[in-house]
């Protein structure tokens, strides 16, 4: 009997290098009286291949033995879990037929897979919402919109909270997908979209939210031109007709160093770009900017233009919705005043003196200085004393020290990504404050978000930014890991079937590694804490410290000496580099520069450094996503997760665990859909379908980890019929 799973003609798949797995076929198959079995295969490249295994790794489906194909019938179903044979290559072929065939989306179960096409394909007009809206998932093809339409159909029969969370790698389309779906809530109910720029409808607010994050979230990046530095959850708010009422974003861990650095062929984020090409000739006399952009330190990239992307039009569009979400042209200018500030702060000359270490900057001569100080409303001759000189307080006894160079550097640049993210932090909190006010918490019944989070990420060199995203995925992973065990448990449960055998991979020993009480975020904390603190004295505390039993198997340094750890992740090891943690850690500025901020002559400023201060220690900036956001003292109050330790500055690490720990916390009291992203080939090359590199993301995601948890219980799904058929 379980030779015949093998006999003649069965058609199997092989592992390749090149294209992932290739398709053979059984040409003979032998069972000797002592249960060995002997088979021969031919593969598609014409090569024969012999096996011995043995009737019962047959019968138990061993790893050794090639999977199987399943019929042709099944190369294109809508959903992968109905597979006859769940296995990796059969679930790459209908993924290759399908997108071979323009059909973008196909289910896996609970989650929606989605590859991005590189190209534009009509499947997201209104008349397509329309054909969607209030249709069950069996009656059309997987789409976004299906997902939309379950979350807003549950929302309205259940009354229930819903997620959408949207994952993927870099350039897979999140961020496109989360656009439509909040089109698609944005118009389901009223049938259409105002899209005059100057509907100042709800819905038309909420999408206006849009091109504001991308404007001063976005860069061009190596692997995308429209790249989002930063997660996002937003919830849209909905009243007890189910319609729109407001919307209330929670936004994650902006990428800071972009400010002063970035790769070649990246850019900066889009909005330096769009103010440099698009101010009025008054505007660009006022802020002293110049169109050319290669003139600024933090602009002077390699690339400076995106194929089809207009700055100076993309800016009217910026402050167009800046407008429509309530921020008034007043308020606008002050924000891109500060942004032209930063760009001359950035131009501000640090050299050394000849015989020495010690830093100088001419407050005198300075163009740069002067302007950038004109701009932020502080005094040049002060920046510049407390950029080049520390204040040591040592038991009451103040005395100053020369800064060298690179620290009086650091400390500009530090000063410069501090006020970016503070406008960053102030623009969601206006949005927030704008979209939902009063009176749409008083109408708000129930929301439906979208978490538009950053996936997995492992490059050459990892850094500190890694670490945080890497972190949050292991916190999504775990989410999703137990979600899909407990629907599993309850599917065999109703049939009565032992589920206790069923394992899966458990990552809550590299989640203790990071979070723990003594783990990673702990030590980097506490050294940031030390003025004495670097980033060898981290590595050194990281290496004694985690090198115990409990971590051994997910904490790993051996190879990389002192300059890295390594971690296991679930999706694969990832090495960081310790260059830069510190750092990025501390992420605030000394505070001689926080005095200057906060006495600022520019009231602007001082509003925005305010906010900036307060992230992580105001809980109003970090509250669960579902209460109402107002812009209040902070006094005294620590956000959940936070030490309170009068004194302590939250570190970035420290902030994003406890709006992690936050997020997580919201997401379990909602319905939760999953949609996971797939970016089909490295150069978006339209409808290129690189079979190994879906593979690796369709692992990442835990796409492939969920159907082996789906399959360890039902190895094969057939439906009644179709096993009576066949
Ligand atoms: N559904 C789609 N149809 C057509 N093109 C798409 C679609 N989704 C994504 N793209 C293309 O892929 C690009 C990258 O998509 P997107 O910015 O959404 O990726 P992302 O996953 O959000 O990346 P990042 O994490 O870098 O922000 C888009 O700019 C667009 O050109």
């Amino acid at each position: 009997m379980a030779a015949s799973i093998y006999s003649k003609g069965t058609k199997v798949w092989f592992e390749d290098k090149e294209r992932g797995w290739i398709s053979g076929e059984v040409l003979s198959t032998s069972v000797h009286p002592d249960e060995s079995v002997d088979i021969t295969f031919i593969n598609e490249r014409q090569r024969e291949i012999s096996l011995r295994t043995t009737l019962k790794d047959i019968t138990n489906n061993a790893r050794n033995l090639p999977p199987l194909c399943n019929a042709q019938e099944y190369e294109q179903v809508d959903d992968l879990t109905h597979l006859p044979h769940l296995n990796e290559p059969s679930i790459l072929q209908v993924m290759l037929n399908r997108y071979s065939q323009q059909q973008l989306y196909t289910y896996s179960g609970i989650v929606l897979v989605a590859v991005n096409p590189f190209a534009d394909v009509p499947i997201y007009g209104q008349d397509v919402i329309q054909t969607y809206a209030g249709r069950n998932r069996d009656e059309l093809r997987p789409h976004l919109f299906t997902i939309a339409e379950e979350a807003y159909g549950a929302m309205q029969s259940d009354s229930q909270n819903q997620t959408i969370i949207v994952s993927g790698e870099s350039g897979a389309g999140k961020t496109e997908s989360a656009k439509y779906i909040m089109r698609y809530m944005a118009s389901v109910k009223s049938g259409s979209i105002h899209d005059t720029a100057t509907s100042t409808s709800v819905e038309h607010q909420v999408l206006a939210t849009n091109p504001i994050l991308e404007a001063f979230g976005n860069a061009k990046t190596s692997r995308n031109d429209n790249s989002s530095r930063f997660g996002k959850y937003i919830q849209i708010l909905f009243d007890d007709q189910s319609s729109i009422v407001g919307a209330r974003i929670r936004t994650y861990l902006l990428e800071r160093s972009r400010i002063s650095f970035q790769q070649r062929s990246e850019r900066n984020y889009h909005i330096f770009y769009q103010l440099c090409e698009g101010v009025s000739s008054e505007e660009r006399a006022n802020f002293g900017l110049d169109a050319d952009t290669t003139g600024y330190r933090y602009l002077s990239s390699s690339s400076i233009k995106i194929d089809n992307v207009d700055d100076a039009t993309n800016f009217s569009a910026t402050r167009q919705a800046l407008s429509v979400v309530g921020i008034d042209e007043e308020k606008q200018l002050a924000i891109f005043r500060l942004l032209a500030g930063i760009l001359h702060l950035g131009n501000i000359e640090v050299t050394h003196r000849r015989d020495a270490k010690d830093s100088i900057i001419d407050d005198k001569n300075d163009a740069a200085l002067q302007k950038a100080m004109e701009l932020l409303g502080i005094d040049p001759v002060e920046f510049a004393k407390c950029t080049t000189k520390k204040l040591i307080d040592a038991r009451g006894e103040k005395f100053s020290s020369a800064r060298t160079m690179d620290q009086a550097i650091g400390v500009r640049d530090g000063v410069a990504k501090f006020i970016y993210s503070s406008i960053f932090d102030w623009l969601v909190l206006r949005i927030n404050e704008s979209l939902s006010a009063d009176e749409a918490v008083q109408r708000e019944k129930s929301f439906i978000a979208v978490l538009d989070i950053y996936g997995f990420e492992h490059f050459q060199t990892n850094s500190f930014e890694q670490f945080c995203i890497n972190y949050a995925n292991e916190k999504l992973q775990q989410q999703f890991i137990s979600h899909v065990f407990k629907l599993e448990q309850a599917e065999y449960a109703e049939e009565a079937i032992d589920w206790t055998t069923i394992e899966f991979s458990d990552n809550q020993p590299c989640i203790n590694l990071i979070e723990g009480k003594l783990g990673i975020i702990a030590l980097l904390d506490e050294e940031s804490r030390l003025a004495t603190g670097t980033d060898e004295s981290l590595i050194d505390k990281l290496n004694s410290q985690l090198k115990t039993p409990e971590h051994k198997p997910v904490f790993k340094d051996h190879l990389h000496g002192n300059e890295a750890f390594l971690v296991a992740h679930y999706a694969g090891d990832v090495s960081y580099n310790i260059d830069g943690f510190l750092e990025k850690n501390r992420g605030t500025v000394p505070d001689e520069h926080k005095f200057l901020l906060t006495n600022s002559t520019n009231s602007f400023l001082r509003e925005v450094a305010e906010v900036g201060f307060n992230v992580g220690v105001d809980p109003h900036l970090h509250t669960a996503p579902g209460s109402p956001t107002k812009l209040v003292s902070p006094k005294n109050h620590v956000a959940p997760g936070l030490k309170a330790v009068s004194g302590r500055k939250p570190t970035q690490a420290s902030i994003f665990k406890s709006s992690l720990l936050t997020l997580m916390d919201a997401l379990q009291k909602t319905e939760i859909h999953y949609i996971r992203c797939i970016k089909p080939n490295e150069s978006k090359r339209p409808w290129g379908f690189d079979s190994p590199l879906v593979l690796a993301q369709l692992r990442a995601c835990g796409v492939l980890e969920t159907i082996r948890i789906t399959s360890a219980g039902y190895p094969t799904r057939w439906t009644y019929e179709d096993f009576a058929a066949r």
